[in-house]
C-alpha cells in the first residue's frame, strides 16, 4: 500500500491539516493517510499544557468517518525529541511492504536541511511537500510539489484565538471544537 504520513504536532488539529492530508491523498494517488502526532517536537516548544493523549482525541475527533484516515501513534511510545528518520526506520521495519510518503507544508519544507539525517530520510522515503501562506514550497532537494487550494490557518492562531476567548469555530472540524470547549482546553 501507498502510506502518506502526515506527521505534526496537532495542538490542535485543523481544517488545514484536513485539506493538506486529502488533497495529497487524491492527487498523489495515496492508499491511506497516517496521522502522526510526535511526542516532543524537534525543532519547536510544545506550547500549552494539552497532553499528548488528548492530541489523539482531537485527531481522532477530526478524521472521523473517513475510511482512508487513520493515526499513527509510534511517536508516543518513545522518549525525546521525535526525530523522523528514527520513526520512519521503525515504521519500514513494522511494514516492510509499504511505500511510504511523508507529507510537509511549506515551513517545513524550508526547514527540511535542518531536519536530523536528512540524507538518509531522502534516501528512503519521499517528501510530499505543499504550498502554505507566506513560505516558498521549493526546495535544493529532489521532492514531490503539489499545489492545493492555500489554508492560511494554524495551530497557534487558533491557540492564541482560544486564550483570547475570540471564535475559532470552522477553524476546527465540529467536533474537534466541541472537544476544545468542553475540555477547556486553551483558555
Ligand atoms: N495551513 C496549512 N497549509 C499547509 N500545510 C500545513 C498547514 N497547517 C499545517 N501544515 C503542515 O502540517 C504539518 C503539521 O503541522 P502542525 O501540527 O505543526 O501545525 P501548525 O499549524 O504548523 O502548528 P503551529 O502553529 O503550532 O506551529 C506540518 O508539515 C505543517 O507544515
Ligand atoms: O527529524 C527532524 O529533524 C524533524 C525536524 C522538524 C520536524 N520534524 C517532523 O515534521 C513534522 C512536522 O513538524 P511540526 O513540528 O511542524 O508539527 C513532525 O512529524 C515533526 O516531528 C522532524
Amino acid at each position: 500500500m501507498k502510506i502518506g504520513i502526515l506527521g505534526g504536532t496537532f495542538n490542535p488539529p485543523h481544517i488545514g491539516h484536513l485539506i493538506v492530508a486529502e488533497q495529497v491523498r487524491d492527487q498523489a494517488g495515496l492508499d491511506e493517510i497516517w496521522f502522526m502526532p510526535n511526542a516532543v517536537p524537534p525543532h519547536k516548544v510544545m506550547e500549552s499544557n494539552v497532553t499528548a493523549p488528548q492530541r489523539v482525541a482531537m485527531i481522532k475527533e477530526a478524521i472521523r468517518g473517513h475510511r482512508h484516515f487513520r493515526v499513527e501513534t509510534i511517536e508516543l511510545e518513545r522518549e525525546g525529541p521525535s526525530y523522523t528518520y528514527e520513526t520512519m526506520r521503525l515504521l519500514r521495519g513494522k511494514h516492510p511492504h509499504h511505500d511510504f510518503s511523508f507529507i510537509i507544508g511549506g515551513d517545513m519544507v524550508e526547514y527540511l536541511p535542518k531536519w536530523k539525517e536528512i540524507d538518509e530520510l531522502l534516501s528512503t522515503i519521499t517528501f510530499i511537500g505543499v504550498n502554505r501562506p507566506l513560505y516558498s514550497n521549493d526546495s535544493s532537494y529532489e521532492i514531490t510539489s503539489l499545489e492545493i487550494p492555500a489554508i492560511d490557518i494554524s495551530s497557534s492562531r487558533i491557540r492564541n484565538l482560544a486564550k483570547e476567548k475570540r471564535s475559532f469555530r470552522y477553524l476546527v472540524p465540529d467536533d474537534v471544537y466541541r472537544l476544545i470547549k468542553g475540555e477547556k482546553l486553551y483558555e
